[in-house]
C-alpha cells in the first residue's frame, strides 16, 4: 500500500497531484538505514556532513571516532537547497573513507534561516537572489571592531533586524577593545537589551565561550574586524586566514560560502558555566548522560550581510524598539519613510525620545530594502 510505505512528511516531499505523472512516492526506497548528519560545508554540489547520529560512536561532541562524509543530494529532494547547518538523513556510502559518496535523502525542518543579502553577487541571476545560507542557527554573533576599522552601527542594525526577523538571538561582539572604548556604541544601543562582549588580544574568551557553548552561532562582520582572529582563538584547529586591514578595503570574495566549525569540548565542571544572565544553552545531555555537544561556529566569509527584502516595514521596527512607540500615532499604512508627510517619527525624535541617528538608520534600511530583489 502506497500510503503505508510513505515515510516522508509533506515538508520533505511534495506529492504533486495532477500534472506530474511520476509516481515518485510509491517507488521510493524507504531509507530505513538513513543516518543523521549535520552539514558543515557546501562546495559545488558536494556537501560535507558530520555524522551526528546518536547511534554513531563519538557522537555528540566531535570525539576521535567522529566521521565526516561527503554527500550529494538525492534526486528526490527536488529543488530544495541544502545549506550549512541543515540536519540531514544520509544513505549510501557513509563510511567517510576517501572517495566515498553518500546521498542526502531528507532535510529536517529548519528552526531558522538566514538569507544572504541579495547583492552579494550581482554578476549572476543566482547571486541576485536572497538565498538561504545558514539553517538552524540560534545565535547571530555580530562582530564589530571598536577601531581600525571603526564600528558601523548601520551594519549592526541591519544584522539585528535579520536576527530578530529570523528569531535568532543576537550577540554583539566588540573587538579591538584595546584600541578604543565601547562607550559610543553601547550608548547608541542603550535602549536595546542587547547582549554584548568585549574582546581584546589578552581577553581569556571565557565569557564568549560560555555564550557559544551548545549552540549554533553564526559569525558575521566586515573584513578586518578581527573575525578570523577570534575564530582561530575559539577553534584553534580551524586555522582561518588572518589578513591585514588595508586602507581601501579588500575586494569582495568571489564566492559566497559558509562553514561550520565545531567548538572544542567544554566540561560540565567549567567554572562559571551557569553565570547569571547567561541563558542555559542546554548543553547537559541529561537523557543519555553522554558527552556534551560543544556547539558550532558558522563562519560566513563570503557573506557581506543578510537580506531583508522579505522583511516588512513593521518587522524592521523590531530592530528599533526605541522607535516603536513613536509610530503609534502614525497614519494607518504609514511607511515611516522620510517622504511620509505625516509620519510621527520625526516629531518623536525631535522631542528627544530617541536618538536621531537611530531614525536615520531605520530609514536607510527601509530604503535599501526596497532596492533588494524579492525572492
Ligand atoms: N589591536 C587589535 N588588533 C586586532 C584584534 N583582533 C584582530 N586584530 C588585528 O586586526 C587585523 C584583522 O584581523 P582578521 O582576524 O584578519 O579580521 P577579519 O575580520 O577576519 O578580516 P577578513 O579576514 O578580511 O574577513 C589583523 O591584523 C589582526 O591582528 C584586537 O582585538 N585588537
Ligand atoms: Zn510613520
Amino acid at each position: 500500500m502506497a500510503g503505508k510505505r510513505r515515510e516522508y512528511d509533506e515538508e520533505d516531499v511534495r506529492v504533486r497531484p495532477g500534472r506530474s505523472s511520476r509516481p515518485r512516492t510509491r517507488t521510493r526506497p524507504r531509507h530505513e538505514n538513513a543516518i543523521e548528519g549535520f552539514v558543515v560545508a557546501v562546495d559545488r554540489g558536494r556537501y560535507t556532513c558530520v555524522i551526528t547520529d546518536p547511534a554513531d560512536p563519538g557522537v555528540p561532541g566531535g570525539g576521535p571516532d567522529e566521521r565526516t562524509v561527503t554527500a550529494m543530494r538525492a534526486r528526490e529532494l527536488g529543488r530544495k537547497s541544502v545549506v550549512v547547518g541543515d540536519r540531514v538523513a544520509l544513505v549510501g556510502d557513509t563510511s567517510g573513507v576517501t572517495g566515498a559518496l553518500a546521498r542526502i535523502v531528507r532535510i529536517a525542518e529548519r528552526t531558522s534561516v538566514l538569507r544572504r543579502t541579495a547583492d552579494d553577487d550581482e554578476s549572476t541571476a543566482e547571486g541576485r537572489l536572497e538565498r538561504v545560507v545558514v539553517a538552524n542557527a540560534d545565535q547571530l554573533v555580530i562582530v564589530s571592531s571598536l577601531a581600525d576599522p571603526p564600528p558601523r552601527t548601520g551594519f549592526i542594525d541591519r544584522c539585528l533586524v535579520a536576527a530578530y526577523d529570523a528569531d535568532i538571538e543576537p550577540l554583539l561582539c566588540l573587538t579591538k577593545a584595546d584600541l578604543a572604548t565601547p562607550d559610543a556604541v553601547l550608548d547608541y544601543y542603550a535602549e536595546l537589551d542587547l547582549p554584548y562582549v568585549l574582546v581584546r588580544p589578552d581577553s581569556d574568551l571565557e565569557q564568549v565561550g560560555q555564550l557559544l557553548a551548545g549552540r549554533i552561532s553564526v559569525m558575521v562582520g566586515h573584513s578586518g574586524v578581527g573575525k578570523s582572529t577570534l575564530v582561530n582563538r575559539l577553534v584553534p584547529a580551524a586555522d582561518r586566514a588572518v589578513g591585514t586591514v588595508s586602507a581601501i578595503g579588500r575586494g569582495r570574495h568571489t564566492s559566497t560560502s559558509a562553514v561550520a566549525l565545531r567548538l572544542p569540548a567544554r566540561h560540565h565542571d567549567d567554572a562559571g558555566v551557569d553565570a547569571p544572565g547567561v541563558a542555559d544553552p542546554g548543553v547537559d545531555d541529561a537523557t543519555t548522560g553522554g558527552p556534551v555537544d560543544p556547539g558550532w561556529i558558522v563562519d560566513t566569509p563570503g557573506v557581506r550581510s543578510f537580506g531583508l527584502a522579505h522583511v516588512s516595514a513593521e518587522s524592521l521596527l523590531h530592530g528599533f524598539p526605541d522607535l516603536v512607540e513613536g509610530t503609534l500615532e502614525c497614519p494607518v499604512n504609514c511607511e515611516h519613510t522620510a517622504n511620509e508627510a505625516d509620519c510621527k517619527l520625526d516629531a518623536w525624535v525631535a522631542s528627544g525620545n530617541a536618538d536621531p541617528r537611530r531614525l536615520a538608520s531605520y530609514r536607510r534600511l527601509l530604503a535599501s530594502r526596497s532596492g533588494d530583489v524579492e525572492q
